[in-house]
């Protein structure tokens, strides 16, 4: 079953596109991550999928109905990018009213030890370090017992072990048969967590794929060099020129200076370095560029 569902979806924001005919679908028992650098468009996807914003153009649909109908959105939970939690009430308090809009919410010491904040459950929130007190905003997310979690970027500012902790009851909610979006900067915690992954970029679906696929594709590498002459050259993905450099993308970095060397290429100011995301993606989503020809 499809538990969303956004179908040639474009949102503007004034002069600003920032979604440009999404397609997407989460269906029931999957947890997919939804990866893109800044300005992608992932705050805007989700905001349209849990029924905050509207679409400018296409459809959302949640549980089979119209997100902005609060019937659609009871077994839902959510954790917006930004939220703020009242400071002088306690963690067992903010709890308590959360779980009073639910018919069968998870007990507070269930929750709270679930995402390590077991002992917390006396301290006002105001007291709580950022990290806590965004475990805690992520908590809230599950205390109905939702059938699909939608959380943005989930982690964002959390030391690795709070972070690891909140991966753990991710795993646990959806080993339990939940369902899951999740948006993330990170390719590390996409892989650590999903088994599909959406790519955004300027608000387009890039790629909608395996975590495997993906880590092929972002796993593509930049060698850069000063060269009059280069000769075609095996396992290069695409090539740019600029400023008198010429930049080969790569999957094997190792392997194509090796074969630089065989060949006796007559190169300069050698650079090897990772390639972002957005760069991976457009150099190989959009072989047409100016800058970048598939070779
Ligand atoms: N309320 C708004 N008013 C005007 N422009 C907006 C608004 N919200 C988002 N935008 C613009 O839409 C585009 C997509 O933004 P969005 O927040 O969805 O991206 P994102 O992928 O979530 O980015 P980030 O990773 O930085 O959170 C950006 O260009 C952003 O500036």
């Amino acid at each position: 079953m499809n538990l969303a569902r956004a179908d040639q979806v474009s949102r503007r924001y004034g002069e600003v596109l920032a979604l440009d005919g999404v397609d997407l679908t989460v269906r029931t028992g999957e947890l997919v991550g939804l990866l893109g650098p800044n300005g992608a468009g992932k705050s805007t996807l989700i905001n349209l999928l849990v029924g905050v914003r509207r679409p400018t153009a296409g459809r959302v649909e949640l549980f089979g109905g119209d997100p902005r109908d609060p019937a659609s959105r009871r077994q839902l939970g959510v954790t917006p990018q930004e939220t703020g939690l009242p400071a002088t009430l306690r963690v067992g308090e903010v709890i308590d009213f959360v779980s009073r809009h639910f018919p069968d919410p998870i007990p507070a010491g269930e929750l709270l030890d679930r995402f390590g904040l077991g002992d917390q459950v006396k301290r006002q929130t105001g007291g709580l370090s950022g990290g806590q007190r965004r475990r805690l905003a992520v908590a809230l997310a599950f205390v109905g017992r939702p059938r699909l979690v939608v959380l943005d970027e989930p982690t964002t500012g959390l030391d690795v072990e709070a972070r690891h902790a909140l991966w753990e009851a991710i795993r646990g909610f959806h080993a339990d048969g939940g369902t899951v979006l999740l948006s993330s900067h990170y390719l590390e915690e996409v892989e650590a967590l999903a088994q599909r992954v959406v790519v955004l970029g300027h608000g387009r679906v890039l790629a909608d794929d395996t975590v495997e696929a993906i880590r092929g594709i972002v796993g593509v590498r930049r060698v850069s060099l000063v060269a009059d002459d280069l000769p075609p050259l095996p396992g290069v993905v695409a090539t740019e020129h600029a400023e008198g450099r010429t930049h080969l993308l790569t999957t094997d970095a190792d392997q194509l200076v090796r074969d630089l060397v065989i060949a006796g290429v007559a190169f300069r100011d050698l650079e090897v370095r990772p390639t972002s995301l957005e760069e991976a993606f457009l150099a190989i989503t959009a072989p047409d560029r100016p800058t970048a020809a598939a070779v």
